[in-house]
């Protein structure tokens, strides 16, 4: 079954968010206070994504809010090489820092995030710095959850959606809960209903929809049931290792197993599949085959150090679900 975007865009997919660091720890298998050194990437769960889907080859673009020090020109950069559009990325003139997220591989199953996220410059992204007609020009917006966690952000998002919806742009909502960004689960699950209500497709986990349904267990039909009320016609819902599966408006639901390989650590999962999954839809491969590529692309990424310089190009994606059918 494939999904249709409005061909007549120039970019497929833009943006919305943080752009940040990952130091992620160079000696594995060990508590953080025992880590001596990190190698420095390009984070943010909606910068990977924008990275990884450009290195699959779509045109992409970026809007946020990067720190006006060596680290916004170093993510700029970094951005910028790997063939994203950074026209729209807004250098902050008020002294807000660059995001860091440390990260702990204590065991290949066992990994964590150390964020430092105080008045960082992404969540200052304000509502009048956005163009409508950069907006205009793509046939989606991806906009990440945890730019919802503050205000000015979480206004600049919620202007950002109502522009693509009145633009014929494709709203692609990537849950991307981090909890240490917001104050409650009651606070996460008010945004995270509104812009899931105006959504045309939701990606996240089992436990991402139970925080914006504000329960401890809920379940795929459910959620579903809720989504198909409003914009939603396409909701994927991840199982970690187990899988994920898409369910359609029609009523078609589609699943994937994960592909088996040596991990490293498992963070870059999600944003690995995300980009996989936007980019095998855009290219109208079907929502089956864009399930395998989310999940050959996290695959590829959970094995490797990085997550956005592991990104892999498509003919690993595709070798991958070829080696194993
Ligand atoms: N240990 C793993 N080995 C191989 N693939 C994995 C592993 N963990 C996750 N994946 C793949 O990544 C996808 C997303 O992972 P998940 O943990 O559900 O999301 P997130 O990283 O956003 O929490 C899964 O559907 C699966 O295909
Ligand atoms: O999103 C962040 O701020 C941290 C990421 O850059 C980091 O690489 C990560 O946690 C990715 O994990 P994922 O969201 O599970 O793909």
């Amino acid at each position: 079954m494939n999904y249709t975007f409005n061909i007549d865009k120039e970019f497929d997919l833009i943006a919305i968010g943080r752009a940040c660091i990952d130091l992620n720890a160079n000696e594995y298998n060990r508590p953080m206070e025992e880590t001596m050194t990190f190698t420095k990437y390009v984070g943010g769960s909606p910068a990977n994504v924008a990275i990884g889907s450009a290195k699959l080859g779509l045109k992409v673009g970026f809007i946020g809010k990067l720190a006006d020090d060596q680290h916004g020109r170093f993510i700029e950069s970094y951005m910028r090489e790997a063939g994203v559009d950074t026209s729209n990325m807004i250098i902050d003139q008020e002294g807000h820092k660059t995001g860091l997220a440390f990260t702990e591989i204590k065991s290949p199953e066992e990994c964590s995030i150390l964020m430092y996220r105080d008045n960082v410059a992404d969540l200052h992204l304000a509502p009048s710095e956005l163009d409508e007609e950069y907006i205009k020009k793509s046939k989606i917006l991806l906009v990440s959850g945890t730019a919802l966690a503050k205000s000015p952000s979480r206004e600049a998002v919620l202007k950002a959606v109502s522009l693509a919806k009145r633009n014929d742009v494709k709203v692609v909502f990537e849950l991307d809960y981090r909890p240490y960004t917001w104050n409650s689960i009651e606070e996460t699950s008010v945004y995270y209903s509104l812009v899931a209500e105006q959504s045309d497709i939701l990606i996240g986990t089992r436990d991402e929809y139970n925080v914006m349904q504000n329960t401890a267990k809920g379940t795929n039909e459910e959620t579903v049931r809720y989504l198909f009320k409003h914009s939603a016609d396409l909701v994927v819902i991840k199982h970690g290792v187990e899988g994920s599966c898409a369910y359609a408006k029609s009523g078609a639901i589609f699943t994937a197993k994960s592909y088996k390989t040596k991990v490293l650590k498992t963070f870059g999962a999600g944003d690995s599949y995300a980009s996989a999954f936007l980019y095998a839809l855009v290219r109208g491969k079907g929502i089956e085959s864009a399930l395998k590529f989310g999940s050959a692309s996290a695959s590829i990424v959970v094995s490797k150090h990085s997550s956005s310089a592991a990104m892999p190009v498509a003919e690993e994606i595709e070798g991958l679900i070829a080696e194993r059918v």
